[in-house]
């Protein structure tokens, strides 16, 4: 069995035996059709995966590896907020007339701020620290900017990374304040697993753990059934992570130099819906 399938359905288990329904609560995310999109959710779910041991993608349902990698590129290498750089209809909800989120996610990462040895965007700061500074403790991204919240179209979810090297191997722990466990815990998983392992390449690390952190982790009222159908089925093993051999730059990987080979998977035969 997968271990991000068996976290999956231990995870689900736990909010739907456990949980607290925020139905009798005023929400903010609605469904199409206008009504409240309520949930049930536990506080404080902590996940570690040991990216040493399998690559952590679920299995219980078709994941669309690619689509994830392709919006952690959007926002990480990228750093973009404007869905027309992004290949997939994912974030259509969100954005105005031209396409843009606001300061959210891609724009965040894209500032560049002063440091004492000159000026940095997050990202470039953290691939300069794991190649000159591995043993800093200080090797943190963070988004979720006050300053900027008003001028965002949602405020990021998945909000932090903190990178720790620990002899030659690059951990890292993803914190997530808001979790929607049907739609998105699987597609944050893979896709900052598939961050760690980029950055673990380009730095001559290699990947560790990821530790997931979510405050909030619910599922949607309408996910329900689905959740209850899905974590049902029978896992398969994990796939083997590929990644192009020829790339050691960060900002050379594309969606094609990642693969899952042998991924065996259950067919998502509904659309899930999403509430915005
Ligand atoms: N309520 C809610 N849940 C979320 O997970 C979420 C938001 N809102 N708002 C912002 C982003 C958008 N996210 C999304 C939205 C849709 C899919 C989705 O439809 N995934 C499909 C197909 C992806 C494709 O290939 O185009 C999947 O099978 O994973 C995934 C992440 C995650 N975030
Ligand atoms: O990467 C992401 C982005 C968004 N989500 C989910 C979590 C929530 O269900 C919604 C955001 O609503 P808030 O009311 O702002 O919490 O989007 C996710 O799981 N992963």
């Amino acid at each position: 069995m997968s271990y991000a399938d068996e976290r999956f359905i231990q995870n689900c288990k736990d909010i739907l035996a456990h949980g607290t329904w925020d139905t009798d609560q005023a929400v903010r995310p609605r469904w199409d059709d206008g009504s409240p999109a309520h949930t049930i959710k536990l506080f404080g779910v902590v996940n570690r995966y040991d990216l040493r041991k399998e690559f952590p993608v679920q299995t219980i349902r078709k994941m669309a590896f690619k689509s994830s990698l392709d919006e952690l590129l959007w926002i990480w290498q990228k750093k973009s907020n404007n869905i027309h750089d992004l290949n997939s209809h994912i974030w259509d909800a969100w954005a105005d007339e031209n396409g843009s989120i606001g300061k959210a996610y891609g724009y965040q990462l894209g500032v560049k701020h002063v440091y004492p040895e000159g000026e940095f965007d997050q990202v470039d700061r953290v691939l300069y620290d794991l190649k000159h500074n591995p043993a800093s403790r200080r090797i943190i991204t963070s988004i979720y900017n006050h300053h900027d919240l008003y001028e965002m179209a949602l405020y990021p979810c998945a909000w932090s990374m903190t990178f720790n090297v620990t002899g030659r191997t690059l951990n890292a722990i993803l914190n997530q304040r808001s979790q929607d466990m049907l739609t998105a815990n699987g597609w944050n998983v893979m896709q900052y697993a598939a961050l760690v392992h980029m950055l673990a390449r380009v730095s001559g690390l290699e990947a560790g753990e990821l530790v997931h952190v979510i405050a909030d982790a619910h599922i949607y009222d309408r996910h329900v059934p689905i959740v209850e159908e899905i974590i049902a089925r029978k896992p398969y093993e994990a796939p083997t992570l590929w990644m192009d051999p020829a790339v050691d730059d960060f900002y050379a990987f594309t969606r094609d130099s990642l693969k899952l080979e042998g991924y065996q998977c259950h067919p998502l035969d509904v659309k899930i819906p999403v509430a915005v």
